[in-house]
């Protein structure tokens, strides 16, 4: 699966957008343009312990080539194991986390980045569940996106357990970790997502919903006691509705991937299969048609998948807990249930450009968020 493109139009912009370049530690959130292109307030990056990208590759790591002489072709061995020489290649890939309270626009945000529909979105906190990995490949570089359920504050069960540990384990193994928040607001809520993010890894702080921002200049002073509660890397204000914007993180964040090959195919969008965005995209048409009577602990369950030509034939069954949430999702005379249905369906076949027969069903079983035993059979781990 991985590829491997040498000689792309990669080299001329590490300079340009560089973390290691030109940072410019005069610049205060005050002086920073919102509308402005890059680093708004940049912070020196290499404090932050080797996470960061060696674009010119002068890790001293390539001494570790010895003269082999067990050959009578003069060979050279190479030891030292993954990592040992530099890469020579253009190209840059690596992993984002983006984290935060729930409903910040964590999910929209990773949407707008991979270009399709790959996490839910709702306004209803708390819809995201699942580890979600969008994939979007710009000139030479691959951003590999890990997107991360809210942490969990107010409700405490097995479930939520099990979410707060999916987050840190998630965190361990990235590159760069967005912290979104919404622009001029900064709660409890926030500062708990923060105080657990890592110490080691460059945080960028994502100012989103920028649009609902009436008076700008109010931002600068919350800009300010921003900075004040960690040195992020990068102060991005945004809007995560608008495309310009998308665009400029990705220029923004490019340099802090680390110059390696391709995890994935340039144009690849999800590691997930088509069965889990099913899931998903059910998952979300039950919120969106149920407001707020529903709660988050719903989930979507992929009985049956059969494909036939450019045919699939699925039948889902939604869970819930108690036996009005069922009478709830089905609606009267059955209207919403079949709402929910046609809206997946129509949303499904756009997504895999097939025909879709969609079965839905709903079930009740009491109790279910709090057991480790039925997380893991509805693939928790
Ligand atoms: N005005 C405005 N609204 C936004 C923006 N980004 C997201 N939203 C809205 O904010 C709400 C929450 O967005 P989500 O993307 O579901 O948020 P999330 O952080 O993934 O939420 P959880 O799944 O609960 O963790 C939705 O109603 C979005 O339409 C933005 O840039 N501007």
């Amino acid at each position: 699966m991985t590829s491997s493109p040498r000689g792309g139009p990669a080299s001329s912009d590490a300079a340009a957008g560089d973390p290691h370049s030109s940072p410019d530690p005069t610049l205060s959130p005050k002086e920073h343009d919102l509308n402005a292109q890059h680093d708004p307030v940049s912070h020196d990056p290499q404090d932050l312990s080797g996470q960061h990208p060696d674009p010119e590759g002068d890790r001293d790591d390539s001494e570790d080539v010895e003269g082999g002489d067990d050959g009578d072709d003069g060979a050279v061995e190479v030891r030292g194991g993954i990592g040992a020489l530099p890469f020579e290649g253009n190209t840059r890939c690596g992993l984002i986390a983006i984290v935060g309270r729930p409903n910040v626009g964590k999910s929209t945000l990773l949407n707008a980045l991979v270009g399709q529909k790959v996490s839910i979105t709702s306004r209803k906190a708390q819809t995201t569940r699942h580890r979600i990995t969008g994939v979007r490949t710009v000139e030479e570089s691959q951003f590999v996106f890990v997107d991360t359920p809210g942490f969990q504050m107010r409700h405490s069960s097995a479930l939520n357990r099990n979410l707060n540990r999916t987050v840190q384990g998630t965190l361990a193994d990235v590159d760069i970790v967005l912290f979104v928040v919404e622009a001029g607001k900064f709660g409890l809520d926030d500062a708990k997502v923060l105080s657990l993010l890592p110490q080691d890894k460059p945080v960028v702080l994502i100012a989103n919903k920028l649009d609902a921002v009436n008076r700008r200049a109010e931002l600068m002073p919350w800009l300010k006691s921003m900075q004040e509660r960690r040195n992020f890397t990068e102060f991005v204000p945004l809007s995560a509705k608008k495309d310009a914007d998308v665009q400029r993180l990705f220029q923004i964040l490019k340099p802090y991937l680390p110059a390696q090959e391709w995890f994935y195919e340039e144009d690849a969008l999800t590691d997930r299969s088509e069965k889990f965005l099913a899931s998903e995209m059910i998952r979300e048409k039950l919120f969106r048609l149920t407001g707020d009577e529903l709660p988050y602990s719903a989930t979507v369950v992929i009985d049956r998948w059969e494909e036939e030509g450019q045919l699939r034939r699925i039948a889902a069954t939604i869970v819930v807990e108690r036996e009005a949430q069922k009478g709830m999702i089905i609606g009267q005379g059955g209207e919403r249930l079949k709402r929910i249905g046609s809206e997946a369906r129509q949303e499904l076949e756009t997504l895999m450009d097939v025909r879709v027969f969609l079965e839905l069903w709903v079930k009740v079983r009491s109790g279910w968020a709090d057991s480790e035993e039925h997380l893991r059979s509805y693939g928790y781990e």
